[in-house]
């Protein structure tokens, strides 16, 4: 993959989930790019879409409309088996909960080298970079412990170093912290950002702003579609293919007709009460 490329980026993204109840629309349009090397972090209420966004990333999910690229291959068009070979190669992936990534019975070193395996490479080159991880992730006293006997910190660690090792195009990591405290997101934090400024790209869902705080780029979802993007600390709108513009919710209260005018001006766009 070519690293200066966006490592995943989607447009127009649509989901609507089938329900007894009517239509679900959990996504309604949403343009999202994950650079390379940087971690992204996509925020927003309970139900404003992060989990649906982040398992179509994954290649868990397939759209209902619009566009999903990782490492420059469109997800959309793949038949469920290039779908499986891509996820397994080019994507890492992070749940929740600790005990969801880990398997009982399997030492630290032992997950490493099945999720070498499963990407395709040796035994021994496996074991090689999973030591090397462990070490970066500060868990190398830690290599021959069953997830039982590892802190709930630790296990997100060695899940971490799961998702990244043979470098996927893509570790996506939905709130990967939700069930840490506060120091120990703080370990978890620096280790994602050891291995970002390593070349990993890291997208991952977060209700935490202290993990927020620490992403390069924040996507906030609101109802299904991006109401801001926050980069180097200054807030964006993002305006769609159509032209459409998620105002700040502040600024809704300014219209209340739900009707405005727009005028071009020399140095931007106003938009009045008509
Ligand atoms: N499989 C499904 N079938 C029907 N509706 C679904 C399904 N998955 C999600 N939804 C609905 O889609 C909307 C978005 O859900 P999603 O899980 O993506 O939000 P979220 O931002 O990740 O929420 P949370 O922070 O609570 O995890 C919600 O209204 C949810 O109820």
């Amino acid at each position: 993959m070519r690293r200066d490329a966006p490592a995943a980026r989607c447009e127009g993204l649509v989901r609507i989930y089938p329900s007894p109840s009517g239509e679900v629309h959990a996504l309604k349009g949403v343009d999202v790019v994950v650079p390379a090397g940087r971690l992204t972090a996509v925020t927003g209420p309970s139900g404003s879409g992060k989990s649906s966004l982040l398992r179509i990333l994954a290649a868990q999910d397939r759209p209902t409309a619009g566009v999903a690229e990782v490492a420059g291959t469109s997800l959309t068009g793949l038949s469920a088996r290039r779908l499986r070979a891509l996820r397994r190669r080019e994507i890492g992936y992070v749940f929740p909960r600790p005990g969801q990534n880990l398997l009982p019975h399997l030492t630290g070193t032992e997950h490493l080298v099945l999720a070498g395996r499963l990407r395709g490479m040796g035994r021994r080159e496996a074991a090689r970079q999973g030591a090397e991880l462990l070490d970066v992730l500060g868990l190398a006293d830690r290599a021959g412990h069953l997830p039982a006997e590892l802190s709930g910190g630790e296990q997100q660690r060695l899940a971490l170093a799961q998702a990244v090792l043979g470098r996927p195009a893509l570790v996506v990591a939905d709130e990967p912290t939700s069930e840490l405290d506060s120091a120990t997101t703080g370990q978890l934090l620096a280790a994602v950002a050891e291995l970002t400024r390593d070349g990993t790209s890291v997208v991952m869902a977060t209700h935490d702003p202290q993990a927020a705080a620490a992403a390069d780029r924040v996507v906030h979802l609101r109802s299904g579609a991006v109401a801001h993007e926050e980069v180097a600390g200054r807030r964006l709108a993002v305006v769609d293919g159509e032209g459409r513009v998620q105002l700040p919710e502040e600024a809704m209260a300014r219209f209340p007709g739900r009707r405005v005018a727009v005028e071009l001006t020399a140095d931007g766009v106003l938009l009045r009460e008509p």
